[in-house]
């Protein structure tokens, strides 16, 4: 089956996921962001952001690409500013995502590492807190297990579908728009797909 990219998603993809409705939100500019994940065996950081956008939110490490900078460098650079080690960061999808009445989108580069150097530690911005994505022997979460399941219900509404993708090692893209209600940010539509040479 074919269906039509939203807007501003380009290349060889395969839907995975899409859901929501109404018009794809308009943007005329997208600013580049960067977020990276450090998995070790069945466990992935995250981190409790202390403030500003997404506070009071778990997601990867990351933050504005700045000008001379490719994603990548940025991507390295918020790791050691905003959890204080140093990984090997490869790069894991591109996420576009728009917030109604902001006009332009985020352009967001996902990266991931399978070791690290360095002790994560708490900084400003960011507490960093160890998430397990495998299901315990038992079957059922224990709030006495050290390692905590990934708290999906605390990020943002988008991340239980791709961090699956990312965690088994697929490429994705996908698009994501966002409505206030509230104050809360309510994901309206979405769409991810995977890289079709992935196959
Ligand atoms: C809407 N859906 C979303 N889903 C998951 N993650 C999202 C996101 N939208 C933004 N993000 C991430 O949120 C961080 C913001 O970065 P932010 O703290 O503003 O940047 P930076 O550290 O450069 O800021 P300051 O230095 O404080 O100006 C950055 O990791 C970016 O990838």
């Amino acid at each position: 089956m074919t269906s039509a990219l939203p807007p501003g998603l380009e290349g060889n993809l395969v839907e995975y996921v899409r859901g929501g409705e109404g018009d794809w939100l308009p943007f005329d500019q997208k600013r580049f962001y960067t977020n990276a994940f450090v998995i070790q065996g069945d466990k992935i950081l995250l981190g409790w952001k202390k403030r500003g956008f997404g506070v009071n939110k778990y997601n990867g490490f990351g933050g504005k690409v700045e000008l001379g900078e490719t994603p990548a460098e940025a991507a390295m650079r918020e790791l050691k500013e905003e959890a204080g080690i140093v990984a090997p960061l490869e790069h894991a999808g591109s996420l576009l995502f728009m917030t109604k009445g902001a006009g332009w989108a985020f352009q967001i580069e996902i990266f991931s590492a399978r070791s690290y150097s360095g002790i994560p530690i708490e900084t400003d911005e960011m507490r960093p807190e160890w998430f397990s994505f495998a299901p315990p022997a038992s079957g059922v979460f224990d709030t006495n297990e050290s390692v905590m399941p990934i708290p999906y219900e605390k990020m943002w509404d988008d991340d239980v579908y791709w961090l699956p993708l990312l965690v088994q090692g697929r490429k994705f893209v996908g698009r994501a728009d966002f409505v206030m209600e509230g104050d809360e940010f309510k994901m309206a539509r979405h769409w991810f797909g995977t890289i079709k040479s992935d196959h």
